[in-house]
Parts: structure tokens; sequence; C-alpha cells
């Protein structure tokens, strides 16, 4: 089958929304919205590339750029590798230079667009921060609650609440207060047994990669508008979250821990392979704070997820 490299901009402006723009209707994946781009050159650098179709396209100069997620989808005539980067820099004022339709669209309004098949993973990409913050395995609840509090006075938007050290009554009661606290703020992520899920509406769910085990071959357990991620460490745990149709992953160790002493870490090379393998945002974790973010984006990344760095003291 014939296959294109292709390079695509989640292009973000000052206020936070997003460029879309109307595919022709007699081109491939014609009249539905896309994501500004198009075919790499043979030997050309991404980022070249990036910078010359939306110059062509859109009339802007690219300032600010980097590396968002790679999906690899194939139409049944077409193979495609979207290279997406997230644009949040640029000089000039896009026009379509193409005559094609242009509209800023808020984040929450992406599920009105029709886009190709191949762009769920880069609308879920484009609404995910760089950093997923994993509360400490210490500290009593109330502890927890003023360290959140002032993580998302930081900026955190998405946290996935981890206390093993507290009882199941007390965890319970804490995800109703942190629920309450992040609501409009930030996202929030569970753990727990999926029979939970319906005691707490507004969050979204972690799966350990016991859990993802269990499912396998299940239906997804989460109703799409409801962030579902889990814990990978390896190709097969990667598999099972692809199956189930989790939205992100997190993809550890990557580095030595000192919660994990005597698991070998993946490395960074070994990372990216396992992240080209898979089509859906991925967070690396394992001795990583937000020194490690640019270093994760270069591997194909999201961000970073962890408490180093990210939860503030
Ligand atoms: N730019 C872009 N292309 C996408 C997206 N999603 C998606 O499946 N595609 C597919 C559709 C096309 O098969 C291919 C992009 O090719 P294109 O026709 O836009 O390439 P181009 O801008 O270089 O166009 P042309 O000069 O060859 O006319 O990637 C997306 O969000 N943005
Ligand atoms: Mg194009």
């Amino acid at each position: 089958m014939k296959a294109l490299h292709v390079v695509a901009a989640v292009i973000r402006g000052t206020d936070g929304r997003i460029l879309l723009a109307q595919r022709p209707a007699d081109k491939h994946q014609g009249g539905l919205w896309e994501f500004p781009g198009g075919k790499v050159e043979a030997g050309e650098p991404v980022e070249a590339a990036l910078a010359r179709e939306l110059h062509e396209e859109l009339d802007i100069r690219v300032e600010q750029a980097r590396p968002l997620i790679e999906v690899r989808h194939d139409y049944p005539d077409l193979s495609v590798l979207l290279d997406v980067w997230e644009v949040s820099g640029f000089a000039g004022t896009p026009r379509g230079m193409e005559g094609q339709p242009l509209v800023w669209a808020e984040e929450s309004a992406l599920d009105d667009f029709q886009f190709p098949a191949a762009n769920r993973p880069i609308v879920t990409a484009a609404r995910l921060p760089a950093d997923y913050l994993i509360t400490p395995a210490a500290g009593a609840a109330a502890e927890l609650l003023a360290g959140i509090e002032r993580a998302l006075a930081r900026g955190v938007r998405l946290l996935q609440l981890r206390a093993p050290q507290l009882s199941v009554s007390a965890y319970r009661a804490l995800a109703d207060e942190v629920l309450a606290l992040c609501a409009g703020r930030a996202e929030v992520l569970l753990k727990g047994p999926l029979a939970w899920v319906a005691d707490f509406p507004a969050a979204g769910w972690h799966l350990t990669a016991a859990q993802l085990r269990e499912l396998a071959g299940a239906p997804r357990p989460l109703p799409a508008g409801r962030w579902l991620a889990a814990s990978c460490h390896d190709a097969e745990e990667l598999a099972l979250a692809a199956q189930l149709g989790v939205d992100f992953a997190t993809l550890s160790p990557v580095q030595p821990t000192a919660s994990h002493p005597g698991v070998a870490p993946l490395g960074w090379e070994r990372a990216a392979e396992l992240i080209r393998g898979f089509n859906q945002p991925v967070y690396l974790l394992g001795g990583l704070g937000p020194d490690e973010r640019e270093r994760a984006w270069r591997s194909g990344a999201q961000g970073v997820a962890g408490i180093r760095g990210l939860w503030p003291c």
C-alpha cells in the first residue's frame, strides 16, 4: 500500500484555541476538518516541512514548536504516518492560502468537528497537558489535599490520585474532596476497583497493569467523555491498553527509581521504540521531572508523569 509521511500542526493561539482547516472536497479525506500540514518531501527534515507547509497553506512563520504525537493509520487506500507538532508561537495572521476555510476552535469544542479517522489520538493529545502529576505514596489525607491545592495554583491540569498509604474509606473520602477542589481546574484520575467507577462520575480512571490484564478482551470500561489511562511497562501491556481503548498510557520505569530499586529501567531508546508502536499519548515515568520534559517530547512522549519536581513540597 502507498505510504505517506505527513507533518501536521496543532496551532494554538494565545487564548488557547486551536486552528483547524477544512480539506478541499476533491482531496483524500475531502470535506473533513484537519490540522494544517502536508506531505514531507523526500530527504526533508520534519521541522523544515512543518515550517514550509504552514507558510504555504497559512502564510505564517513558525517561531515555537515541539513534537506532540506520532500517529500511524491505515486507510483502505493509503497508510499515513502523521508527525504532529504543537505550534505555540508564530508570526503573521493565518489565512487560507489555498482558499480553505479556517476556524479557531475551543479545545472543548473539538468533538463538534468531523476529522479523518487517523485524528482521534491527535485530538486527545491536544487536550492533554505536558505534565501528569501523581500524588506521593506518603502523607495523611489533609497533607495530600493541601499539596494538590498548591499544585493547582502552579498550573497542574492533570493528576492521578494515588494514595496506597490510606485506608479504602479514607481514599474514597479524599477522592470526593479532591474532585470538588479540582472541578473546572484540573482533570482527576482515580485508582481503584472498577466497581467504584459509578460512584465518582466526574473522575477519570487510571488502571494498573494487573487490571489491564484482567480486562483483556473486555470493552472499554468508561464512556468516551471520561479519561481512561493505564500503567504500562512493556509492549504487551501497551497492546492491551490499545485494545481496551485507553486515552493515554504511562510507560515506566524510564530511569532507575528509589521506589522500585529491583526493576531494570527501560532507558530512553527502548522507551522511544515502545512509544512508536503505540498510537495514543504516552507519559514517561520513573525518575523523571520537568527537566526531562523536553527529552520526553523528543522521544515521542506527551510529556512526563511523576511526583518528583511536580509535587509542591
Ligand atoms: N494535514 C493533515 N493531513 C491529514 C490529517 N489527518 C489525516 O488523515 N491526514 C491525511 C490526509 C492526506 O492523506 C494526508 C495529507 O496530505 P495532503 O494532501 O494534505 O498533503 P499536502 O498538503 O502536501 O497537499 P498537496 O500539496 O499534495 O495537495 O494526510 C490532518 O489532521 N492534517
Ligand atoms: Mg495539506
